[in-house]
């Protein structure tokens, strides 16, 4: 094949789906860019773009100036002014994986053979693009990037932004440049914004109710914006500039357009020159020599990227020198000294199928959306979302059937953010919250008055709560048992045979002999769906022994679970006490009553008075404490327990009178040789260290194991002390100094870099201010709940 194909040579079903590909694309952005209101994920619009440039890649005839790959963004609307920019607001190309990003570099490296450049780092800011016009220092205009050569006169919106000063700093001021940047709507001012979207719709549902009475018309909802980048464009595209002006909006600059007056050598520079001038510069870029210093950067934001104020959808690499980015140039869309490093996508759209119920520990019936199918978010497959309880349904403005915005941020549990309204078609129902357990059929009810949430009453015999609990039991925060996870919790209480369930509540957990587990059956069930798995074969439903092999002895998980059963006995006395599900009894609160009480007979005697006056522990905790005991099933369980021959009570140890470490931030990252993760922070935390998730200069040391993340480079970077397995036990056993000493650090740091809690607080509250980093993460409302 020599000959270049002709549009005519193109097979017809080709272009046929090119010609739907592009006619579909240039819809979603025109929801996209000119409504605010999209339709699918930025995940699928990437999808579609990726299908047309590889269509356009294998049949180049049909890439005409007129495909979606050649174009920037959307049309400039007749909402505002049309502003010719006078340089072009260019799109950049995208990088999902290494290879792009490698090649990408492969072809800078090509094309600057034997010149010396450098990358230049920066986030990429996920909000709206602008474009500021400054002559002789005043800010002239302001537009949106529109199609890249003409966008929207939003100057009087943007004037409103506090950032961005309407005349130029200093005398030395150019004749003229034209500044781009990102305007964005920082997180939690955006959640923010949507709580008090939620409230005021919760306003309008019950005047709604009153004015169906008198045959009025209903109040429309205010709809909520699905994410911060849909508030900021929302909110700058706005024709009434006092909306614009209500909204918390910030802006970053990440270039140059069109300039004279003064010269520049590197990008970086560029911004230094901008900050100078009073413009809002961004404080995470890098310059790097090396594509393994990029790779660094992508890495450590990709897991900082929730740290940062505003959201960030990737990493622009750049080319530093302004001279070689010029001699690079530019294809008709993108420049090609640039890159964006995409993050893996956090936002999926779905259809929502079903609205079910789950029921926690402590019997809080959860309401969790169901969708049609798994969708791959944040690098993992999911199909549930929770949804918190049926006000929060309400909330979300959610119906069966809609297609739903789904968000999966890092590790944290997915959430429903809302319907795609645009894709209703009348069909779609109001979920109705199920009256009983879906596991006990006991009536769900508010325990309290004023509670929300509804529970399954029957916290005695409901399987679903006995589950729970136990898979509690078992895990991290209770007595952490290895091989005692869920899927065990759910055999051990609910086997195929009734009548062979081992456990019946917590109280059994200690004394399971294996004679007990081998002729335990259970369905074998998805772990996703929990519906039963057919046999491909027969079709009927898969029956396994759990914890026997199929010659009829035990697995070998079966013999470690029931070791460390065993082991768990002397656990200290927090874990159990915070195993037993007590409402409000979370972890800090149980290691406060451990420390303070050291016997759990001496927690159970105590005065709800008493109790309450514990440091940490409050009146509706001890109140709690002291309901619970009340309760015969529950002094059994502390009973069987004491009978299998747990102690529970704690000695002081020295250290732990002491809290040597007190006063110390220490971070982990990497595999320790002799300590879990978890084991590693515990050992600190109970000898008064503060454990933190990030670097920084107020960090006394970090402790680095095998394959250390981005951390330990940060320790580096910051010339903090490293600990090895060896030095985090000196550490451990010997105190700070004597750690400094084995790095041949001087015994004492010479500066003290954390911030001395004043003196008068230190006094009062003691070990409290010890105890802020994990009361800071538990939840303060309920710490004990599911
Ligand atoms: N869901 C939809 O229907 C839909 C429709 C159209 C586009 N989109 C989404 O929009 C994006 C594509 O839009 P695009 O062409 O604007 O490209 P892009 O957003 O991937 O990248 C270009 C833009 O990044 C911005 N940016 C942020 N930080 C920057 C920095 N530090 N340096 C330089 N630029 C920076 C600039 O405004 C620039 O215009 C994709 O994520 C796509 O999924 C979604
Ligand atoms: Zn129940």
């Amino acid at each position: 094949m020599v000959a270049v194909e002709g549009w005519e040579d193109v097979p017809a079903e080709v272009r046929k789906r090119h010609a739907e590909l592009a006619a579909e694309i240039t819809d979603h952005r025109a929801r996209y860019y000119e409504q605010d209101a999209p339709i699918v994920s930025d995940a699928e619009f990437d999808a579609l773009m990726r299908e047309l440039e590889g269509l356009e890649a294998e049949h180049p005839a049909l890439v005409t100036p007129e495909s979606p790959t050649q174009k920037v963004g959307g049309a400039p609307t007749l909402l505002f002014a049309p502003v010719e920019h006078r340089e072009r607001l260019l799109s950049l190309d995208n990088a999902m994986d290494d290879e792009e990003l490698a090649a990408w570099a492969e072809r800078v490296a090509t094309e600057l053979a034997g010149i010396e450049y450098h990358y230049l780092c920066e986030l990429k800011v996920d909000g709206l693009a602008v474009n500021l016009t400054y002559e002789n220092g005043q800010l002239v205009q302001a537009a949106t990037r529109g199609d890249g050569r003409v966008g929207e006169d939003i100057t009087a919106n943007v004037r409103t932004i506090k950032e961005i000063p309407h005349r130029l700093r200093g005398d030395d001021v150019p004749e003229l440049v034209e500044i781009r940047g990102e305007v964005y709507f920082p997180t939690e001012a955006f959640e923010a914004l949507n709580a008090s979207f939620s409230a005021e719709n919760e306003r309008r549902r019950v005047e709604n109710e009153e004015r169906a009475k008198e045959g009025r018309r209903p109040r429309a909802m205010i709809r909520l914006f699905m994410n911060p980048r849909n508030a900021a464009a929302g909110s700058l595209r706005q024709k009434d500039p006092l909306v614009a002006a209500s909204r918390p909006l910030h802006m970053v600059v990440h270039g140059i357009g069109a300039r004279s007056g003064f010269d520049i050598d590197d990008q970086s520079h560029a911004y230094d020159l901008l900050r100078e001038w009073g413009l809002p510069t961004a404080r995470h870029n890098r310059v790097v020599g090396t594509l393994d210093e990029v790779r660094a950067f992508i890495t450590h934001f990709g897991e900082q990227r929730h740290s940062v104020e505003h959201e960030i959808d990737g990493v622009v690499v750049k080319v530093d020198e302004i001279a070689l980015q010029g001699r690079l140039g530019s294809t008709s869309k993108s420049p090609r000294w640039a890159i964006a490093w995409k993050y893996p996508p956090e936002e999926v759209t779905g259809r929502l199928a079903a609205i079910k119920v789950g029921i926690g520990r402590t019997g809080r019936a959860t309401p969790y959306a169901v969708l049609a199918e798994p969708v791959k978010v944040a690098g993992s497959m999911v199909q549930y979302a929770t949804l918190h309880n049926q006000e929060v349904v309400k909330a979300k403005d959610v119906l069966l059937g809609d297609t739903v915005v789904l968000r999966k941020a890092g590790d944290v549990i997915p959430e429903i953010l809302g319907p795609v309204y645009d894709l209703r078609d009348g069909t779609e129902q109001a979920f109705v919250m199920p009256s009983h357990c879906p596991e006990c059929d006991s009536e769900l009810r508010a325990m309290a008055e004023g509670d929300i949430d509804l529970r399954c009453p029957n916290a005695r015999f409901c399987p679903a709560q006995i589950r729970e609990r136990i898979a509690f039991l078992g895990g991290r925060s209770a007595l952490d048992i290895e091989g005692l996870g869920y899927v065990a919790a759910t055999a051990l209480t609910q086997p195929l045979e009734p009548a062979q369930a081992p456990v019946g509540n917590e109280g059994d957990i200690f004394g399971l002999t294996v004679e007990q587990l081998l002729p335990i059956k259970v369905l074998v069930r998805d772990q996703k769906t929990s519906m039963p798995k057919l046999d491909d074969e027969t079709g009927e439903e898969k029956e396994v022994f759990f914890f026997a092999t199929t010659a009829g002895a035990p697995k070998k998980n079966t013999g470690l679970m029931l070791e460390n059963i065993e082991k768990a006995k002397d656990r200290p006395l927090w874990r159990f006490l915070n195993g037993l599900s007590i409402r409000h009894v979370g972890p800090v609160a149980a290691q406060d009553l451990a420390r303070e009480f050291r016997d759990l007979d001496a927690i159970f005697a105590a005065s709800e008075e008493r109790l309450a006056a514990t440091e940490g522990v409050g009146a509706g905790t001890a109140r709690s404490i002291i309901e619970w005991y009340q309760v015969d099933w529950h002094r059994e369980i502390v009973e069987k327990w004491r009978a299998a021959g747990v102690r529970f009570t704690e000695e002081a140890t020295e250290e732990e009178g002491e809290r040597p470490l007190e006063g110390l931030t220490v971070v982990v990252t990497g595999t320790l040789a002799g300590h879990t993760r978890d084991g590693a922070k515990e050992a600190l935390t109970s000898r008064g260290a503060k454990v933190t998730g990030s670097v920084s200069k107020k960090t006394h040391f970090v402790v680095a194991g095998d394959n250390p993340g981005s951390k330990y480079d940060k320790a580096v970077q910051l010339g903090l002390p490293v600990l090895d397995d060896e030095g985090f036990t000196i550490l451990l056993e010997q105190g700070s100094a004597a750690a400094r000493v084995h790095l041949g650090l001087p015994a004492e740091p010479p500066e003290e870099p954390v911030r001395k809690a004043p003196a008068k607080r230190k006094a009062a509250a003691g070990k409290a201010a010890a105890q802020e980093p994990q009361s800071a993460e538990e939840p303060a409302a309920e710490p004990a709940e599911d």
